[in-house]
């Protein structure tokens, strides 16, 4: 197996066993989900960023297709303790550098300590530490990634459900992930995937029920279009968002969002909705959060860890959002709910679905 070598933001380089080979530069980060490897490999979210796994086997159920969340691998490059062949060979078909055999209790850690970071990778048997450092030194912060929603995004319209006769439902494309989309046609929607940086005149052509805004990568100020969008339509539509949504829909309304020291990302975050105090296991991946939801907002459930803002509701508009990811591909079923609770904004206010709590 060839060399590879990971450059951490300071210059200090890590030694690995080289999986797929390539030069890579983004934000390190690391998930500690224990299962999901394809869909978070493939969740859009991860884009520009070199993600790390904390579990240490990755790839032990092999790759199938049916689980991937998107077109393609988004992360620039992988790290694990152990990747299988599966993986590694699909990483180096995808030309995703992958490292392995390092110490990743100890990249962790100095994430842990120093924050989301810079991060260069080399990997091939003519690579050498100074490439790694070279990556790093190209390396930009995250929110200096101000295309970033174009770079995930449809070009043009898609429809999902079209046989369907439920609701409509309008869901700007940040960097959606398939099975976000599959909840609402599953339920009987029919789901019109337009492009990051629609426009009120794109939506209304629609004519949804539900105005949606998906997850997606990167900073959310860097997402203006999205932002102006949800401030021009709020008070036409119902508007309903995932994770990215959250935060802009936040942003739109006179909130403020701001970036996390490393963020949440895996399968098990405890979350309490604020009302019913049911808590629930969420599966999570951002690195930015609202600080503060603006005057139109509410918080109506938090993250039982650090008490940041998990899920939103419109004071005086009819407004719904998590930040975390309720599709739960990976992760625990417990969020499956908020799909038919968005789906019931076309319902009035008292007939709708809330949530369960056993
Ligand atoms: N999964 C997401 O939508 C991530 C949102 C945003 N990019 C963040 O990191 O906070």
């Amino acid at each position: 197996m060839p060399p590879a070598y990971v450059a951490l933001e300071g210059g200090h380089v890590i030694e690995g066993r080289g999986r797929s080979p390539g030069t890579a530069r983004g934000e390190l980060v690391f998930t500690t989900a224990y299962t999901g490897y394809e869909e978070s490999l493939t969740d859009p979210s991860y884009e520009e960023q070199i993600l790390t796994f904390s579990y240490p086997l990755i790839g032990n159920y092999g790759v199938r297709e049916e689980r991937l969340e998107s077109e393609r691998v988004h992360p620039r490059a992988v790290l694990a303790r152990e990747l299988t062949d599966d993986v590694a060979d699909w990483l180096a078909a995808e030309g995703v550098p992958a490292v392995d055999h390092l110490d990743t209790r100890d990249v962790v850690t100095d994430i842990r300590d120093g924050g989301a970071m810079k991060c260069g990778i080399a990997v091939g048997k003519a690579a050498t530490p100074e490439d790694a450092l070279a990556e790093l030194d190209r390396c930009v912060g995250m929110s200096d990634h101000t295309e970033i929603g174009a770079q995930v995004s449809v070009e043009s319209t898609e429809v999902y459900g079209a046989e369907n006769d439920g609701e409509t439902i309008a869901l700007v494309d940040c960097g959606v992930k398939f099975s976000m989309i599959e909840s609402f046609v599953e339920r009987g929607a029919t789901v019109h995937v337009l492009p990051h940086d629609a426009t009120p005149a794109d939506v209304r052509d629609v004519d949804p029920d539900i105005l949606f805004i998906s997850n997606g990568p990167g900073d959310p100020e860097n997402y203006g279009e999205a932002v102006s969008l949800v401030q021009d339509l709020v008070d036409e539509y119902p508007v309903a968002g995932i994770c990215l949504g959250q935060q802009i829909v936040s942003l739109a309304l006179g909130g403020t969002t701001e970036k996390m020291a490393f963020g949440h990302r895996g399968v098990n975050q405890p979350v309490i909705d604020l009302e019913s105090g049911r808590v629930v296991m969420t599966t999570q991946n951002h690195g930015y959060t609202v600080d503060d939801p603006g005057p139109r907002l509410e918080v109506a459930q938090r993250n039982v860890n650090d008490e940041t803002p998990e899920g939103l509701t419109g004071v005086d508009c009819d407004v719904i959002t998590r930040q975390y990811h309720p599709e739960a591909n990976p992760g625990p079923e417990d969020t499956l709910d908020f799909f038919d609770e968005v789906l019931s904004m076309t319902d009035a206010p008292s007939s709708r679905a809330i949530p369960c709590d056993d």
